[in-house]
């Protein structure tokens, strides 16, 4: 068994962190966030994962895990800090990368290895960690191993997925990525893989989750343009995935979290050849403006409404609202200048948007204006299901019916059933 430092304590580096401490590894959790390091070492989980708080409680209980104010000397360094994409000037934000490298390299010793988790541009690691880390005079691939190794878990699912999915190593050297294999073979039940070098691992990882917002974009068109046809677009693509080779995904309000509207922008920051890859995460950003259409379809001028919308996480019975279409689609809600279709009246420079509340039941944002759900859908012209939370499954439509104003549904997730909600009559809009 080894000793690991784990840089950043959020869905990433807790998980690993704490799996490595439960398969007998001695395990440092470093955040630079003072706020996050107290609320672990009371025990408490800063964000919700289904299991994740016992499994944390049962790593700090062996003493295995300790939450540490700085970062320590450990044979392994596994770096998980965020990489956030810059709107402005459309490049990856590497500041905590460069940061955590210039903290490892302060510790690093001959034989370490350093392990990039966090998803960046290819020839990050090599080009842009590995510089830091040699300013200790050791040497990447000689001194001390470097390797990027993707991490591929499914927010609400971690856990399991930690164990059971494949790997992919990619390290400077043979040497690098076989000292990684090694850490990884202590815990992970799915194959291991060893890629060509850093890059081609950092490349696979962006072109896995591309793939998938892509088809997501896809399945975005095909949902329009059903709607053109008066075809029901989840049904035709349930048909239409019963055929062997086709598996289109599920429409929806847009594409959210923090990797998907990311990473496929991370493919275009060596290469100007994005095209369908940029067209798709167009299609997908341009959702909420979709549901948009769809309100003023049932209610016209939208000015004076109030639009209640459903679930402002990122997707289903999680937490997380990063790059929320919820949140997306109450910003443009809000804006006076898309209340009004065009200013036949002038209207649109004098316009204010609807009102909009909001209502999750696994969101807890104190800087979100949330309601329970009575409060946030009495009085309402129209609501929007914009994430499939569990709870809204079993929505009581008369309910909703007795305290709403207007009777107009957007279910942009598919989460109700269309005919419950039009015989208590609602009229239902579906994505
Ligand atoms: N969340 C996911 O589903 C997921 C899945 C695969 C890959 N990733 C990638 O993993 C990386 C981490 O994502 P996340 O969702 O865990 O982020 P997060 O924001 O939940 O957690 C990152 C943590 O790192 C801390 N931090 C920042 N700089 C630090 C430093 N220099 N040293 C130590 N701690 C530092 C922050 O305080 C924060 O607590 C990103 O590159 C992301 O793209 C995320
Ligand atoms: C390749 C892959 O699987 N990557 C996963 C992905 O995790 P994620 O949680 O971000 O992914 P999703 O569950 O796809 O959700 C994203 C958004 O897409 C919407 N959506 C989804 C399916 C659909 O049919 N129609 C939709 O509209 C959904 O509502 C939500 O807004 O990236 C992580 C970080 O890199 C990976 O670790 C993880 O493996």
């Amino acid at each position: 068994m080894s000793t690991v430092c784990v840089h950043g304590m959020g869905y990433i580096g807790l998980p690993t962190a704490t799996m490595l401490a439960n398969y007998d590894h001695r395990v440092f959790g470093y955040d630079t966030d003072a706020e996050v390091r107290s609320k672990l070492r009371n025990g408490n989980v800063h964000f919700e994962e289904p299991g994740l708080r016992a499994f944390v409680t049962q790593a700090l209980e062996s003493e295995q895990l300790e939450i540490t104010d700085e970062v320590l000397p450990a044979k392994y360094h596994v770096i998980c800090v965020p990489t956030p994409f810059d709107e402005e000037s459309k490049e990856a934000d590497l500041a905590y990368v460069r940061s955590a490298g210039r903290a490892v390299a302060e510790h690093l010793r001959r034989g370490d290895t350093v392990i990039l988790e966090s998803t960046v541009p290819p020839g990050t690691t090599e080009g842009v960690l590995g510089p830091i880390l040699e300013e200790s005079s050791l040497s990447a691939g000689d001194d001390f191993s470097l390797v990027h190794c993707p991490e591929t878990v499914l927010p609400g699912n971690i856990i399991t997925e930690l164990r059971e999915n494949n790997r992919i190593v990619g390290g400077v050297n043979a040497v690098s990525a076989e000292s990684a294999v090694r850490l990884y073979e202590s815990f992970v039940d799915g194959d291991i893989r060893t890629a060509t070098d850093a890059t081609v691992a950092e490349f696979v990882k962006l072109i896995q989750n591309t793939f998938r917002d892509v088809n997501i974009a896809l399945a975005n068109e095909i949902a329009m343009l059903a709607d053109d046809y008066g075809v029901d677009a989840r049904g035709a693509i349930d048909l239409a995935n019963s055929h062997p080779r086709v598996d289109i995904l599920q429409p929806g309000p847009g594409v959210g979290g923090h990797c998907l509207p990311i990473d496929p922008w991370f493919l275009g920051d060596g290469s100007d050849r994005l095209d369908l890859i940029s067209t798709a995460r167009r299609i997908n950003d341009g959702m909420p403006g979709y549901i948009i259409e769809l309100l003023r379809d049932e209610l016209g001028d939208l000015r004076g409404r109030t639009i209640a919308i459903l679930g402002v996480a990122y997707k289903g019975d999680v937490g997380d609202t990063r790059m929320s279409p919820g949140l997306a689609l109450a910003t443009q809600l809000q804006r006076a200048d898309i209340a009004q279709p065009a200013a036949t009246d002038g209207g649109a420079e004098t316009a204010s948007g609807p009102a909009v509340t909001i209502h999750d039941p696994h969101v807890a944002d104190s800087t979100l204006n949330l309601s329970d759900l009575k409060t946030a859908t009495t009085g309402a012209d129209a609501i929007v299901i914009a994430t499939d939370h569990d709870e809204f499954e079993s929505l009581d439509p008369d309910d909703l019916r007795a305290w709403m104003a207007g009777d107009v549904v957007i279910d942009a997730k598919g989460a109700l059933s269309a005919s419950a909600w039009q015989r208590s009559g609602f009229t239902v809009r579906c994505i």
